[in-house]
């Protein structure tokens, strides 16, 4: 992977629900992850001026940056970089429509490869005794997005399937009579009032969905490793009962990949 380049820059990932910042000093964050809602550019803007910022890089799959403000930057001598669409991936794919791959899932793939450096060494013994290394990246915000990730660093492929609050906010809209609860904590099992029923079947429906991917891909895969990121990665880090690591910083750190990227074709 690539060294990052020692310089500041501003790492955007610009989702369906909330675009999400952070300030990275060469491959280090500088502060917290920043969220916040459209249209509260000022945000970013904030940031690269406090921050000193070189670079911006984002990823959108929503709002992109308004040109203003991307005005602004260019005029003041930062460079911006995203994603171009039609451009090769960065990374070896299998996905038959990589000009359709979301941008937030691309960055995650760099970011989980610079996370987890996939083992290039020949088998020593043979599979499928070894572990794999390979990883399922869980990208839990308005859709959840899983990404398949072989030990040699391969794409796979992965799923789109809604989020939390899409599956609870669907059964609201479609049917005459259920509410639409918060997501909240559930505990056991089965739910016992309508509102314990809804969020049982919306929230630990995604467990038991991830869970059973898991269990799916583990032959193919031995060692296989969830790495969860996105709004709702957190929570569901506590729930799984697969091997996890959450990484908030998954997507954020892959546009810091993709700035050394384009750091480096430039010179
Ligand atoms: N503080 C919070 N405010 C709003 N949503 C949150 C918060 N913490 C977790 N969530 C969950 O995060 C999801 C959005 O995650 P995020 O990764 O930002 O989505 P996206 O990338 O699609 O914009 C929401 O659907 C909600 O379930
Ligand atoms: C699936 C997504 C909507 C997820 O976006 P998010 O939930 O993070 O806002 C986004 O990655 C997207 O628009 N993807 C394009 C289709 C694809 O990845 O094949
Ligand atoms: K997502």
């Amino acid at each position: 992977m690539e060294t990052p380049v020692r310089s500041t820059t501003l790492a955007l990932d610009l989702g369906n629900s909330f675009a999400k910042a952070a300030v990275f000093v060469g491959g280090a964050l500088a502060g917290p992850i920043v969220r916040f809602e459209y249209p509260n550019w000022e945000v970013a803007d904030g940031l690269v001026t406090n921050h000193g910022v070189e670079n911006i890089v984002y990823s959108s799959v929503a709002n992109v940056p308004p040109r203003e403000l991307m005005d602004k930057w260019t005029k003041a001598q930062r460079r911006v970089i995203s994603l171009q669409a039609g451009n090769p991936l960065p990374f070896p794919s299998r996905y038959a429509t990589p000009e359709t791959l979301g941008q937030d899932r691309i960055a995650a793939v760099l970011g989980c490869l610079a996370s987890f450096p996939p083992n290039t060494a020949p088998a020593t013994t043979p599979t499928p005794a070894r572990d794999s290394g390979a990883k399922l990246i869980v990208d839990a915000g308005t859709c959840v997005t899983t990404d398949l990730l072989d030990g040699t660093g391969t794409h796979l492929g992965g799923n789109i399937s809604p989020g939390v609050r899409m599956r609870l906010r669907a059964m609201h809209e479609f049917t005459a009579k259920l509410p639409e609860p918060e997501p909240a904590a559930v505990e056991g099992a089965v739910g016992s009032t309508t509102v314990s029923a809804l969020r049982h079947g919306a929230q630990l429906g995604l467990v038991y969905e991830l869970e059973g991917l898991y269990f799916r891909l583990l032959p193919a895969h031995p060692g296989l490793e969830l790495v969860l990121t996105g709004g709702d990665g957190e929570w569901l880090a506590e729930k799984l009962s697969v091997p996890c690591s959450l990484r908030p910083d998954l997507v954020l750190r892959g546009l810091l990949q993709l700035t050394s990227i384009y750091v480096r074709n430039e010179s």
